[in-house]
């Protein structure tokens, strides 16, 4: 269920990278927001900005001006609650731990929860994620598709509210791909999670979301928010054959194509 109450709260920020000689303004002004349980797909065309946006979001990156809240207050560093999953499975996850204490790991700012609680709760996401029986192997010992399922496991087990994707999705397998969409869809719901994910695959953009931020070249600026109107649960044959579906996918490419990236 999409609540009314905004959980993240974008309102005119910008961003320059670089340094003192020589900086960079990649985000010119963004606004949007995301409501609690909302799914949001942001897309634009190539090197606009959306790993910096998905970065100034976490608080891993300061912004220039502007205001960005999570649940009501700024954000001024990483906030609780807030956990970002990125393309690049391979270093995020810790590879001389095993599965279990990669997840196990996801809570270490939770204090409210003895080790036995922690590792019922590990032992839940794991199944939830579909690893069950694989808790004790390490992350090079499972397949790409399945370390990523074990970053998304350990960004929940940090009780987040908000999961920040950062291509999750970009370097696995086509069916891989597929299945993790719905996996994720799954999650959410399951979880109580809003989330925001930043992607290059517009058929991907419109099949998870509820709306879909648009973002112009650099600087970037929101060019449209569109809200989907496609019934849920998504199915991966009959969704796409939707002729909603159809239409927005039309339009977002068009967008996207009319705008070039001068770097
Ligand atoms: N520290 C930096 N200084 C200057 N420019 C930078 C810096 N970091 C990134 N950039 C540039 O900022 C632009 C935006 O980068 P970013 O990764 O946020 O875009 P993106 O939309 O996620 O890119 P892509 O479509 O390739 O995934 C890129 O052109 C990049 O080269």
């Amino acid at each position: 269920m999409i609540g009314s109450v905004s959980l993240l709260s974008v309102q005119g920020i910008s961003k320059a990278l670089g340094n003192a000689k020589q900086s960079t303004q990649i985000i010119g002004s963004v606004s949007f927001e995301a409501r609690r349980g909302e799914f949001v797909s942001v897309v634009g065309p190539s090197g606009c900005g959306k790993t910096t946006l998905l970065m100034c979001l976490a608080g891993l990156y300061a912004v220039d001006g502007g205001r960005l809240a999570f649940d009501g207050k700024p954000v001024s560093a990483p906030p609780q609650g807030v956990s970002v999953v990125f393309q690049d499975y391979s270093r995020s996850l810790l590879p001389w731990k095993t599965v279990f204490d990669n997840v196990l790991f996801g809570m270490k700012r939770i204090t409210d929860m003895d080790s036995i609680g922690k590792r019922a709760w590990a032992a839940e996401l794991i199944a939830s994620v579909g690893l069950k029986g694989f808790e004790a192997s390490y992350p090079w010992q499972v397949s790409g598709g399945m370390q990523q399922r074990v970053a998304i496991a350990r960004g929940l087990a940090a009780r987040s509210r908000l999961l920040l994707l950062d291509e999750p999705l970009a370097a696995v397998d086509a069916q891989t791909r597929a299945e993790m969409q719905d996996l994720l869809l799954d999650l959410a719901r399951k979880y109580d999670q809003t989330c925001v994910l930043v992607t290059h695959d517009v058929d991907e953009a419109v099949y998870m979301a509820d709306r879909i931020v648009v973002l112009s070249k650099r600087p970037t600026t929101v060019v449209e928010d569109i809200p989907v109107a496609l019934s849920k649960p998504r199915d991966q044959l009959k969704t796409r054959e939707d002729r909603t579906y159809l239409g927005l996918r039309h339009e977002v490419i068009t967008l996207i194509r009319s705008m070039r990236v001068d770097h």
